[in-house]
C-alpha cells in the first residue's frame, strides 16, 4: 500500500513492520518535500514517523483520541489522516494549517500550537468518557521539550491521582526542545535512556562472561562478587519519578523500532490506569542534515533539499528585528553586568542565543516555562538585577497573571520584549501576537511602548533598560525592519510617554503605533494625492499616552484615525479615544486595526490585505469615515 492510498489510519491495521516501513519511507520523502518546497517545522515530524505508524496501528481511530502537544510534529498524522493530496498547502492561505486543528480534520480531536496542553486536554476525555460510559483511548503525545512546561506537570500530577482513569501519555524524547532541553526534567529523562544497558548488564551480568573463551568458567567466583557490588550502583529505577506520581512508566522505547514500538503500545493498551510510556527518537531522524544541526532545522524557510541551504531571496533583506533587539541589547549587557536576558525556550527565535555565547553568565533559559520565566524575572529584580524577559507577544499570555500578580502589583523594573507582536503568517492564529496591547494596556503601573523601525527599537531598549522605577514593555513584530540606518552605540533613551509629530496637516489626525507607522504615513501621501492633508503622530507610547501632544491635535482638527497592529477592542485606539473623551473631546475616532475576528494562517501581507490594514486602504478607508468619497477600486 502507497501512502497516498491512506485515508484513515486504521489502513495501517494488519500491515507488516515491512509494509510500515515502506510507508515511513514515503511519508518522510514527502515531508522532506513539502518543507522543502513551502517551509513549516522540519525536524519535530521526522523524528516521530515510527512512532505515529506504531501507535495508530495499535488504536482504534474510528473510536480512539490521540491528542498532540503543540502539533508541530504532527505531519506524519496529517498525512494518515487523509490530508496527503493537500498536503502541498501546508501553512498556506486556505490551505493545511502548521498544527492540529479541530474543524480541518475529524482525527484532529485537540488543536494546539502553544505547547503542554496536551495531557490535560487528553484527561479531560477520558474523564468524559467515563462518565458518559463510552470506550475509547484517549493517547497524549507530548514531547521533552513541552514536558517542561507547568500545565504538563500540573496534568500529571491529576492523572497520577486517578488510578481507574485509563490514558496513555507517549513521551517523544529527542532530547531537544528547539534548542537542547533545559532543566532537571530532560536531565533524568536522559539518565533513564542511558540506563538500559546499565540495567542489561547487572540483570545478565554473569551470564555476559561464563561465554567468554578459556576463562569465562574460572571467573565464576569473582563473578559473584562482582555481582554483588553492581548490586549496590545506584541506577535509578527507570521511570521511578513517574512511577511515584501514580503512572505506570514504561521504557525506554526505540522510537524507531517499529517491532518494539507496536509490542510496546499494545502492552501499554492493557494497563488500566494512567501509563506512560517513554519513546527515545531522533530529532530529525532520517536527514542527515537535520540530525546533525537539530536547532537549525526545527523549522525551515523553503530550501535546497541537497544543500539544505534555504533557497537565497531575490534581493537583500534588511536585518530581522529579532537580531537587531539582540545585538543591542548584548551591546548594552556588556556595560552593565546586571543585565540578565530570559528566554522561555526561544533562544534561537529572540535572538538571545548571541548574548548566551557572548555573556553566558547574563543568560538564562527557563525551558517551556514563560510563568516561570516572569516570577524569576521579578525575583531578579528585587535584589537589583535588570531582567529582560523575551517573550513572544503570544507565548507571553501564558503569564498573564504572573505580570499582575508579581510584576506589576509589586512594581517591580522587569523589562518585558514581545517579539512577534503583531500578524505572525503562517503559524496561524495561536501565534497571532494579537492581543498584547489590549492585554497589558490595563494594568496599572506597566509602560508600553512600540518603535516604528528597527533604529527607534534600539533607543527603545535602551528606554527599557534605564526605566527601572517600575515595568515596562517594548512590543516588536516578526521579520525584517526597514533597512534604515542604525548605530553601533550611543542611542539616545527616549522620553517616557512622549510621542512626535512626523507630518502637518489640517484635515484628519493620524495617529500609528509601532509598526503602523510607517503605513501611516504612506496613507498620508496618497489622501493628498486626493487634496486631503493629514498631520501624523508617531505615539511612540500606548502607556502613558503623550495626551498632552495628541488631544489639543484633536481638538483643533476634529477628524482622529488611530491605527495599530493589534486587536481594536482595548488596544491602541481604544486608549486614544479614551483619552479625549476623558478630557471632554468629542470627535469621531476611526480605530483601524484588527477585528474581533482570529486571523487565520497566510502570509503578513495576505492578511493584512484581508484584514484593510495596506496603506492604500487605510487611505481609502479614511476617505470613505470622513470625506464621503467612495472608494476607487482597489488596485
Ligand atoms: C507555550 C509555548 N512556548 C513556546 C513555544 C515554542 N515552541 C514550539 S515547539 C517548541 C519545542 C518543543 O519541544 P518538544 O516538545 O520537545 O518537541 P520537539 O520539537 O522536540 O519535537 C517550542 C519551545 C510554544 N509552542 N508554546
Ligand atoms: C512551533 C512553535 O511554536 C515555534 O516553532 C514557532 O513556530 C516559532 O515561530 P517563529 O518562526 O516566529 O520563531
Ligand atoms: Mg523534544
Amino acid at each position: 500500500m502507497h501512502l497516498s492510498e491512506i485515508t484513515h489510519p486504521n489502513q495501517l491495521h494488519g500491515l507488516s513492520i515491512r509494509q510500515l516501513q515502506q510507508i515511513a519511507r514515503q511519508i518522510r520523502d514527502k515531508h522532506l518535500q513539502t518543507v522543502a518546497e513551502f517551509g513549516g517545522h522540519l525536524g519535530p515530524g521526522l523524528g516521530v514517523v515510527e512512532l505515529t505508524l506504531g501507535l495508530y496501528q495499535t488504536l482504534d481511530l474510528d473510536r480512539d483520541k490521540v491528542i498532540w502537544d503543540v502539533g508541530h510534529q504532527a505531519y506524519p498524522h496529517k498525512l494518515i489522516t487523509g490530508r496527503y493530496s493537500d498536503f502541498h498547502t501546508l501553512r498556506q492561505k486556505d490551505g493545511i494549517a502548521g498544527y492540529l486543528k479541530r474543524g480541518e480534520n475529524k482525527f484532529d480531536h485537540f488543536g494546539a500550537g502553544h505547547a503542554s496542553t496536551s495531557i490535560s486536554a487528553a484527561l479531560g476525555m477520558a474523564l468524559a468518557r467515563d462518565m458518559n460510559g463510552e470506550k475509547f483511548k484517549a493517547v497524549a503525545v507530548i514531547g521533552d521539550g513541552a514536558l517542561t512546561g507547568g500545565m504538563a506537570l500540573e496534568a500529571i500530577n491529576h492523572a497520577g491521582h486517578l488510578p481507574k482513569t485509563n490514558l496513555l501519555v507517549v513521551l517523544n524524547d529527542n532530547e531537544m526542545s528547539i534548542s537542547p532541553n533545559v532543566g532537571a526534567i530532560p536531565r533524568y529523562l536522559n539518565k533513564m535512556r542511558l540506563s538500559p544497558p546499565v540495567q542489561f548488564i547487572k540483570d545478565n551480568f554473569e551470564e555476559q562472561f561464563k561465554h567468554i573463551p578459556f576463562v569465562g568458567e574460572s571467573l565464576s567466583p569473582e563473578l559473584g562478587r562482582i555481582k554483588e557490588g553492581m548490586k549496590r550502583l545506584a541506577v535509578p529505577k527507570v521511570g521511578a519519578v513517574f512511577e511515584e506520581l501514580g503512572f505506570t512508566y514504561m521504557g525506554p522505547v526505540d522510537g524507531h523500532n517499529l517491532e518494539e514500538l507496536i509490542a510496546t503500545f499494545q502492552q501499554a493498551h492493557q494497563i488500566a490506569g494512567p501509563v506512560l510510556v517513554h519513546v527515545a527518537t531522533i530529532k530529525g531522524k532520517g536527514y542527515e542534515l537535520a540530525e546533525k544541526d537539530q536547532v537549525g532545522y526545527h523549522a525551515q524557510t523553503p530550501f535546497n533539499l541537497t544543500t539544505g541551504k534555504a533557497i537565497p531571496s531575490n534581493k537583500p533583506k534588511p536585518p530581522a528585528y529579532a537580531k537587531v533587539f539582540s545585538h543591542t541589547l548584548v551591546k548594552l549587557a556588556e556595560q552593565n553586568p546586571k543585565i540578565i536576558g530570559i528566554t522561555a525556550a526561544m533562544a534561537t527565535g529572540t535572538g538571545l542565543d548571541k548574548l548566551q555565547a557572548k555573556l553566558p553568565n547574563q543568560y538564562i533559559d527557563v525551558g517551556i516555562a514563560e510563568q516561570h520565566a516572569v516570577t524569576l524575572a521579578a525575583g531578579l529584580a528585587t535584589e537589583g538585577m535588570r531582567p529582560v524577559a523575551a517573550i513572544y507577544s503570544t507565548f507571553l499570555q501564558r503569564a498573564y497573571d504572573q505580570i499582575i500578580h508579581d510584576v506589576c502589583i509589586q512594581n517591580l523594573p522587569v523589562f518585558f520584549c514581545l517579539d512577534r507582536a503583531g500578524i505572525v503568517g503562517s503559524d496561524g492564529p495561536t501565534h497571532q501576537g494579537m492581543y498584547d496591547i489590549a492585554y497589558l494596556r490595563c494594568i496599572p503601573n506597566i509602560v508600553m511602548m512600540a518603535p516604528k523601525d528597527e533604529a527607534e527599537m534600539q533607543r527603545m531598549v535602551v528606554t527599557g533598560i534605564e526605566h527601572t522605577t517600575g515595568p515596562i514593555a517594548m512590543r516588536f513584530p516578526r521579520g525584517n525592519g526597514y533597512g534604515v540606518p542604525l548605530m553601533e552605540e550611543g542611542w539616545e533613551p527616549l522620553e517616557i510617554g512622549k510621542g512626535e509629530i512626523l507630518r502637518n496637516g489640517d484635515d484628519v489626525l493620524i495617529i500609528g503605533y509601532g509598526t503602523m507607522v510607517y503605513p501611516s504615513m504612506q496613507a498620508a501621501e496618497i489622501l493628498s494625492e486626493h487634496g486631503i492633508e493629514a498631520t501624523v503622530i508617531n505615539a511612540r507610547f500606548v502607556k502613558p499616552l503623550d495626551t498632552e501632544l495628541i488631544v489639543p491635535l484633536a481638538q483643533k482638527i476634529g477628524r482622529v484615525v488611530t491605527l495599530e497592529e493589534g486587536c481594536v477592542m482595548g488596544g491602541f485606539g481604544s486608549a486614544v479615544a479614551e483619552a479625549l473623551l476623558d478630557a471632554d473631546v468629542v470627535v469621531p475616532v476611526k480605530r483601524i486595526g484588527i477585528p474581533d475576528v482570529l486571523v487565520e494562517h497566510a502570509t503578513p501581507d495576505e492578511s493584512k490585505a484581508e484584514l484593510g490594514l495596506t496603506s492604500r486602504q487605510i487611505a481609502e478607508r479614511v476617505l470613505q469615515a470622513y470625506f464621503q468619497k467612495q472608494p476607487s477600486p482597489v488596485s
